[in-house]
Order: C-alpha cells, then structure tokens, then sequence
C-alpha cells in the first residue's frame, strides 16, 4: 500500500488570541490609540504582501470564548510564518493579547490534480488554489481533523479505489456549496497535533452547519472522521478590528464610530 501523492503550497498559521482586557482597560485612552495606530502599520504591510502575492492575510473576531481575535498569515515557507510571528510580537498589540491556540499546515490538494506532463508551477488554476488570497467572506470557521485509524474504519489501510470513491461523494457534497462556502484544506501530518486543519469561508456563518452537518451523514466523515475544536468568526478590515476593540473599552461611549484615521485626526489635534 503507498501513499497518496499530494500537491503542497504555502504554509499556513491560524493564531488564536485573547485580548488581556485586564492591561486594555487600565490602558489611558492616548496609549490605547497609539497601540492601535502601531499595530494598523504591521496590518498594512501585511496586506501589501497579499497585494504583491507573496503571501495571504485575514483578520477575524471570533465569536463565544476560546478566542477573540484570530490572525491568518500564509506564506511560501515555514521561515517566512516565523518572521511575520517575530513582526508581530514586536507590535503593542502583541502586549495585550494571548495566544490561546495556533494552527501550523500547508495548503493541500489532491495528487491526482496533477495532469500528466504539465508542470504544476505553470498550472495557473492550481497555483491559485496552492497560494489562495484570503477569501473575502464575511465569515469563517476553522477546525481541525483526524482520519480514523481503528479497525475496520481505518482510513489508512483502505485501498486507493476506496478512498477514490468516499472522496468522490465527499468532493459531490461540497461541490453542492459552489459559491456558498469556499475551503481551504490544509494538511497537517507532520506538522501539528492534528492530520489537516479545515478553514471554511462564507457570507452566511448558518452554511457552515449545513455543510458540515450534510458531510457527518457522508460515510467519509461519518466512519472516519474525528474533529477538534471549532471556532467561527467575522473577517474585519483593521478599522472594524479598532472599533470592535474599542468598544470593549469603558471608555469608548462617547467616541462611538470613531475609525482609525478619524482617531488620528483627533489624535493630531492634541486629545
Ligand atoms: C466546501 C466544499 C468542499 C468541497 C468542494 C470539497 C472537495 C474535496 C475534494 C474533491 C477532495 C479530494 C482531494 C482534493 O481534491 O484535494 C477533498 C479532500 C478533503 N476534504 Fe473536502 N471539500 C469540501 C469541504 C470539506 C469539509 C467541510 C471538510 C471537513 C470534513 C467534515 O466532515 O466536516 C473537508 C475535509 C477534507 C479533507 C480532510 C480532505 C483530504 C482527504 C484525504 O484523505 O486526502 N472538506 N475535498
């Protein structure tokens, strides 16, 4: 039995945070505004590196308790993710944040997508898929996931034809999502605690239960997958992000609505 091929493209880092609402609160209003306005340069430069494809970034407020924020990065190499984690962690948002759980995988896709005799770096379709930019969703949901590995439901001791014919049902379903809900499957043997990380991406947060609720009566999932957690989210510009934070400040009452440029105006004029 040998193992199916795959296609591997840039690395993927899920960083799930909490804001350390002890050190935002107690911070004075000027020292809440300069924090923001350091960290909305690193934002910038992150999404100059989407621009110029060399890379991905999304960031999110993620719903219920595990995390509030999540920052997505994706890049070419595992070097490149630990930069933009040193980049980040010399921003002040680093200061009043905690990771609460991270995600380390690479972008996959089957093996077969590789037609015969076409080299995979002039395949544009499935270079866009290897590299994607960051899905612009309003929403997005991430788990991770396992394959199961207890006899009979052994993932790994079916045979090829086997697998062919679950991932054929499995990719019908999905394909019944076309334009609903986008994924992002990366693999994660080798690399995390988990065999790959499912990042799904939509506008109503409502398909993500549908779709994953269809796929648990598929039997690829329903024999052989086991999941980890759940988390679900809005994708927010670094304005939204500042007002969102904010708003979890006492003191921002009276300065509702107020976006980051309006608080460098202000900011500029001595408040
Ligand atoms: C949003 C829709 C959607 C679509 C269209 C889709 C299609 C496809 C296709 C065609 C293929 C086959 C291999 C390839 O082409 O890469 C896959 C592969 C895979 N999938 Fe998938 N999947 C979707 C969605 C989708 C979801 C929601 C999940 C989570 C499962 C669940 O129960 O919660 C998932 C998982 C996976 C995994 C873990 C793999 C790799 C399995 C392996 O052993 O290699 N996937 N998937």
């Amino acid at each position: 039995m040998s193992a199916p091929k795959t296609l591997d493209g840039w690395y993927v880092y899920h960083d799930f945070r909490k804001v350390r609402y002890d050190l935002w609160k107690g911070m004075s209003q000027p020292a809440a505004n300069a924090l923001l306005r350091a960290y909305a340069g690193f934002a910038e430069s992150q999404y100059e590196i989407q621009q110029d494809r060399k890379g991905s970034f999304g960031q999110f407020v993620i719903a219920g308790n595990k995390a509030d924020i999540l920052f997505l990065y994706m890049r070419p190499s595992l070097e490149e993710l630990n930069e933009v984690k040193a980049a980040f962690a010399a921003t002040p948002m680093a200061d009043f944040t905690e990771s609460t759980y991270s995600y380390i995988s690479v972008v996959e896709l089957g093996g077969y997508l590789a037609k015969p005799g076409v080299d995979i770096e002039q395949d544009e379709a499935i270079q866009a898929r290897l590299k994607p930019a960051m899905p612009s969703h309003r929403h997005i949901c991430f788990y991770p996931m396992n394959k199961r590995r207890i006899h009979p439901d052994n993932w790994y001791m079916l045979d090829e034809e086997e697998r062919r014919k679950f991932l054929l049902a499995h990719g019908a379903i999905g394909r019944r999502y076309a334009g609903i809900v986008k994924q992002i499957i990366c693999g994660s043997i080798g690399l995390d605690d988990w065999e790959w990380g499912v990042t799904l991406f939509a506008d109503d947060p409502l398909q993500f239960k549908k779709l994953v609720h269809e796929m648990r009566f598929d039997e690829s999932s329903a024999r052989f997958a086991e999941f980890g957690p759940f988390y679900v989210g809005h994708q927010v510009d670094t304005d939204e992000l500042w007002r969102w934070l904010m708003r979890s400040r006492a003191s921002f009452t009276h300065e509702r609505g107020a976006g980051i440029h309006d608080r460098d105006r202000t900011m500029g004029q001595g408040n």
